[in-house]
């Protein structure tokens, strides 16, 4: 990028670097030609003079905005057919490429699902016939379509949806029908005005038996003039948090029928009269969710990429108070508070992507096994998947709007984009599993898993290290990373064996288990997050320890004092319960402080090199503050004048209104 009218800070900032920031950027791209893929890509698309707003898309009205957001998604499906062609589901791995989208609008694309969520359920739940026909009239953009479960009375509670699909034998078709107002679906993204087709999760009844949830592929709108087929009803739910242009929609069926072979048939089926072959795990039917939560932690993580370019940018340019009397007004990014908010949001970033890559590589080999049908491996998965999503968006949000907070008053600016990151980031400890709902999952799973202890049974990789720790009362600390590791693991199985105790001291006579699990559910999830944290912990480390081998000396330095700041922070905020089940010390608590401090220093110099090194363009991170050259106030100012408001000097509301209301007062 042109160093050319620069601010003076991002450029003495730059000099100070002490690694190759392209290397950096290969390193988290995977590789040379990934990152001149991408690049090609984003400079085809940005450069695009149909893809720049005149009026910045905060200021349209909600209509315009959506009109915005399919114009110019449209367009951007046009160019990356070119890219996207020889893409097939076989060669799909996570990449930043798809980041694309938010150079595109600020907010959600209303075509989202349809690449995230129906692409991958054709691909995944339908049978090899079905697969044929659907595929690729989707990847090409023939059919538009989204995932349709949720409804106004149940989100997380799948197996309590109400929407019916009834075989009707006679005419080889499933009735379709919303019996009520909460069976309504209710929050599917595209689904109001964009998607012509669905994926329906539906209760399947044949032959008059009831067989629980499947997915249905359903057409809601004729393919030519876009009009809602008869006996469908829908619509648009309204304005939120964030997602102003997801275009989330609410969809209602009245005896709508379909063909029999328009349910997705690769694990369940309906033969022509009627008889239901069952699936060999009723539980493949949530194979989409389960992909769409190992997904996430790399959105998070390219989230947390752009909110942390922008606020570490951002400090270096901003001067506020003076540390020492006489002296300039210190960068802000100087003050070791700030560095204390800036940089594990950072380094949180380069966690989730790891972490995100090590569970994704989990994922395609227990689908493989799956696919051979071997399905021992799924409960372990999904665990891992729920505790995973939920924790990192958690973690991903506060890391956010901490960002925020250190831009003060202009991260409060729509035009700082942090908002509306904010908002994007909020969404996902919801979508696709309430985040307690999904810690209890994993809860579960440990539960079993300390039956397991108990029983000295072999436990599966990610929790064996509960056997290790189910005797001593305080293990041993050490204050070096794998000490931490430890700490954190010993953490998570002695809160893991207290959950379990406090279920069996609410098993009093007459208490049913599931009660006694509700009373015991606080700690249920406080187990479940210490069991994640010790796998973000030791993954992370792991993984940053290997890359570094990987790269040149001065890089490598820099990803391990990431790593280690990364440890070495939780380690701090869970000191308590470090305390409880190590026997680390005041001491030992103390020499981590002190190291954290030292590590902040460390990173201080390279702080603005490591941004850089996410490599994204301004286009793409959409911030007065965040731009490449750090002209932060020029660019406050250029974007203020763009509101509407101050196109006339006097708004006709004064005489309207003010005038009035100050001519009444002299009376
Ligand atoms: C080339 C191709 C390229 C093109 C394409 C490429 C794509 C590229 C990507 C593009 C970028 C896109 C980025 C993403 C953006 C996405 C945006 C998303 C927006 C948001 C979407 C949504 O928001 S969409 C709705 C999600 N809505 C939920 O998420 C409901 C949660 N609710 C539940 O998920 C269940 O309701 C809940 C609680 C489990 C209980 O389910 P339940 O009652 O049936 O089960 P129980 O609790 O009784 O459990 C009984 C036993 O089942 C076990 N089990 C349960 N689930 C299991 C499972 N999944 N797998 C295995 N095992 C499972 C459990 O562990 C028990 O095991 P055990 O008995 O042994 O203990
Ligand atoms: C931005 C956004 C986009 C979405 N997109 C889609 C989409 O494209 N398609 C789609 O189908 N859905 C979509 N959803 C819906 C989403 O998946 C659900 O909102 C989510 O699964 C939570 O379900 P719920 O809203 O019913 O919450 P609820 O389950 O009603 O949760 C409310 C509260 O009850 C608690 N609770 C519920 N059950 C339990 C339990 N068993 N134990 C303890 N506590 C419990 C929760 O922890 C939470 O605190 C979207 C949602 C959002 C916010």
């Amino acid at each position: 990028m042109a160093e050319h009218n620069v601010c003076v800070e991002l450029v003495r900032e730059r000099q100070k670097c002490t690694f190759e920031v392209q290397e950096l950027i290969h390193l988290i791209d995977g590789g040379i030609t990934a990152t001149e893929e991408r690049r090609e890509v984003e400079n085809v698309v940005c450069t695009d003079p149909r893809i720049k707003d005149v009026v910045p898309e905060e200021y349209l009205s909600h209509k315009e905005r959506y009109e915005n957001a399919i114009r110019k998604n449209c367009i951007l499906q046009e160019i990356l057919k070119k890219y996207t062609e020889k893409r097939t589901w076989d060669n799909f791995r996570p990449s930043n490429k798809y980041r694309i989208s938010s150079g595109v609008v600020k907010d959600i694309s209303p075509f989202m699902l349809h690449t995230g969520m129906f692409i991958p359920t054709l691909v995944n739940q339908s049978d090899d016939e079905q697969k044929a026909k659907w595929v690729p009239k989707a990847m090409s953009m023939e059919i538009i379509g989204t995932y349709a479960q949720t409804e106004l009375g149940h989100g997380s509670f799948i197996r309590g949806l109400e929407t019916t699909a009834t075989y009707d034998p006679n005419t080889e078709e499933f009735v379709l029908n919303t019996p009520n107002l909460t069976s309504y679906k209710w929050w599917p993204g595209g689904l109001a005005h964009t998607a012509n087709h669905c994926i329906v999760v539906a209760q399947l009844y044949s032959k008059g038996q009831h067989y629980g949830v499947h997915p249905f592929f359903v057409q809601i709108r004729d393919i030519e003039t876009h009009v809602p087929l008869p006996g469908i009803k829908v619509g648009e739910i309204g304005p939120k948090l964030g997602f102003q242009t997801a275009n989330n929609g609410f969809l209602g069926f009245e005896n709508f029928r379909i063909p029999r072979r328009n349910m997705l048939m690769k694990n369940a089926q309906v033969l022509k009269d009627g008889t239901y072959i069952k699936s060999k795990n009723d539980k493949l039917t949530y194979g989409t969710m389960v992909f769409v939560r190992v997904i996430i932690l790399f959105d998070l993580a390219f989230e947390l990429s752009r909110a942390a370019t922008i606020a570490v940018r951002y400090s270096a340019v901003r001067h506020q108070s003076q540390l020492k009397a006489n002296e300039p007004e210190l960068q802000i990014i100087d003050y070791v508070t700030q560095q204390h908010k800036l940089f594990i949001g950072v380094s949180t970033s380069h966690v989730f992507r790891v972490v995100g890559l090590w569970l994704w590589n989990t994922y395609v080999k227990v689908n493989a096994d799956i696919g051979k049908g071997n399905m021992d491996q799924l409960p372990e998965l999904h665990a891992l998947a729920c505790c995973l999503k939920a924790v990192c968006s958690r973690d991903a949000a506060a890391r956010v709007e901490e960002f925020r907070l250190a831009c003060g008053g202009h991260g409060f600016m729509t035009s700082s984009n942090l908002p509306i990151i904010n908002g994007i980031v909020s969404a996902s400890i919801t979508y696709e599993g309430e985040f307690s709902v999904l810690m209890l999952q994993t809860a579960r799973f440990l539960m079993k898993a300390w039956n397991g202890v108990l029983a000295r049974k072999t436990l599966t990789p990610t929790v064996s290290y509960l056997s290790k720790f189910s005797n001593s009362d305080r293990v041993q600390w050490a204050n070096t990373t794998a000490g931490i590791i430890s700490g954190f693991q010993a953490a998570a199985a002695g809160k893991t064996k207290e959950a379990y105790a406090a279920i069996q001291s609410y098993l009093k006579p007459g208490t049913d288990y599931e009660d006694a699990w509700n009373s015991a559910s606080v700690q249920l999830v406080s187990a479940s997050e210490a069991h994640c944290r010790a796998i973000l912990c030791e993954i992370s480390w792991s993984e940053m320890q290997r890359l570094s081998k990987t790269v040149s000396p001065n890089l490598g330095k820099v990803l391990l004092e990431l790593a280690e700041l990364y440890l070495t922070y939780w380690s701090l905020e869970k000191r308590g319960d470090l305390l409880m089940y190590t026997t680390i010390s005041t001491a030992d608590i103390a020499k981590l402080q002190a190291r954290y401090e030292e590590l902040l220093a460390l990173i201080r110099p390279n702080a603005v090199g490591i941004v850089d090194g996410f490599d994204i363009r301004d286009e793409i991170l959409n911030s007065t503050l965040g731009a490449y050259d750090g002209r932060v106030y020029e660019r406050l100012m250029e974007e203020a004048k763009k509101s509407p408001l101050n196109a006339e000097p006097v708004n006709e509301s004064f005489h309207k209104y003010i005038k009035p209301l100050m001519l009444k007062a002299k009376l």
